[in-house]
């Protein structure tokens, strides 16, 4: 059974996430735990970033980082952890190289390679710390907003897996693909049955809505995308709440879809069985609300990078936005596009909380 928390004081993106009208739009932002804020500097001191995803008491501190600064703007937080945990969940090696991102030592890069990941992964033995770290966060927020869980998409994760680390070409993964398409299948299977387990067991730990980062979805054709990354991101939809129910967890969470650069997937997505769908800035959000036609909840989608050009630039930028998600009085939750970036200034975030909020509410 799931512990037993303080109720929630503050409920408006579940309510929002559900498709229930709400008073204002609920706000929260990718990456909203990390290196632009100083207070994260700080607490990670010097130390391996995997060591601070390992340490639930400090993984939970950094959690909470954004949410005390940003009090009574931001309604939602994240639990600090990454996607890449589940490669190593499944037995692969990964290190995060200060200023350079992450590392897998030894990539699968032919077939035999795909002997170093384990038939079966434990992931209740293997990922304890992220559930000790999401049960701990569910005590100190003490109902203050809801706890978003999250898991990267098989193709994300496949890709990180074979490339090694990022990439622009994305050539040692389509070589994959294309090569090995039947494998290629088995194993995305594979990482989807991790992910579905994951995802449910964060809920049991305390996790009250999951997002599914699909970052590099834009890379593939949308036929690719139809091929080896649609079908894996439906089953999650369709198995997480199952599971959950399964292992006893009571009632199932909202769940949010977010891939990346998949603009002409978006019809499909609304119908992949997720309650929320993530926009990045490529989409024009009156546009994507026509074709969304209340089927999910959009979340999203200023530019990262606006943060950089300004006040004067943010504030044209999220009445836009407002105006073009209808005030958001239903069917929006306020985000950028994609993860914030490290240099911004965390008042210029403030900024864009405070003027999204005054522009939702003068198109109301
Ligand atoms: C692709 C991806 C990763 N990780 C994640 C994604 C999907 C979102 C996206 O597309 O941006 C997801 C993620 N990573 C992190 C979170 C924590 C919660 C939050 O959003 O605040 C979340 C949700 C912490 C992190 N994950 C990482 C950091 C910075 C590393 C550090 O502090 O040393 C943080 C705070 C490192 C990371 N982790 C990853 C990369 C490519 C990098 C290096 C690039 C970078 O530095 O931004 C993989």
């Amino acid at each position: 059974m799931t512990e037993a928390f303080e109720p929630l004081k503050n409920d408006l993106i579940l309510r929002a996430a559900r498709g229930e009208p709400v008073e204002r739009p609920p706000m929260w932002v990718m990456r909203q735990a990390g290196r632009y804020l100083p207070e994260y500097n700080q607490a990670k001191g010097g130390r391996d970033f995997f060591s601070v995803c390992r340490d639930p008491e400090l993984a939970s501190t950094i959690t909470l980082q954004p949410i005390q600064r940003y009090a009574n703007l931001i309604d939602a937080a994240i639990i600090f952890s990454d996607i890449l945990v589940v490669p190593q969940a499944m037995g692969m090696a990964v290190e995060m190289l200060e200023a350079k991102g992450p590392h897998f030592p030894h990539p699968l890069r032919k077939l035999e390679d795909m002997a170093q990941l384990k038939e079966e992964v434990d992931v209740v033995g293997e990922l304890s710390y992220v559930f000790d770290a999401i049960r701990l966060t569910r005590k100190k927020l003490a109902g203050q907003v809801p706890l978003i869980g999250f898991v990267g998409a098989p193709w994300t994760l496949l890709s990180y897996m074979i490339e090694g680390g990022g990439s622009r070409t994305f050539m040692f993964a389509k070589t994959w693909i294309f090569k090995y398409p039947r494998e290629t299948r088995d194993l995305l299977s594979r990482i989807t049955e991790v992910c579905i387990e994951f995802l449910a067991r964060q809920v049991l730990a305390g996790a009250q809505m999951l997002q599914v980062f699909d970052s590099w979805a834009g890379e593939l054709s949308p036929h690719d995308f139809r091929t080896f990354a649609l079908p894996y991101i439906r089953q999650i939809a369709a198995r997480v709440p199952e599971r959950i129910r399964e292992l006893g967890g009571g009632e199932p969470v909202p769940m949010t879809i977010f891939a990346k650069g998949a603009w002409y997937a978006l019809d499909e997505l609304c119908d992949s069985g997720y309650q929320v769908v993530g926009l990045d800035w490529t989409h024009d959000p009156a546009a994507a609300m026509e074709i969304a036609n209340g089927r999910v909840t959009l979340q999203g989608n200023m530019d990262p990078n606006v943060l950089y050009g300004g006040r004067e630039a943010i504030t044209s930028a999220v009445e836009r936005i407002a105006k073009g998600f209808g005030g958001g009085k239903k069917g929006w939750i306020v985000n950028l596009g994609h993860g914030i970036t490290p240099l911004v200034d965390p008042d210029d975030l403030k900024w864009f909380f405070e003027e999204t909020r005054r522009a939702a509410a003068g198109c109301q």
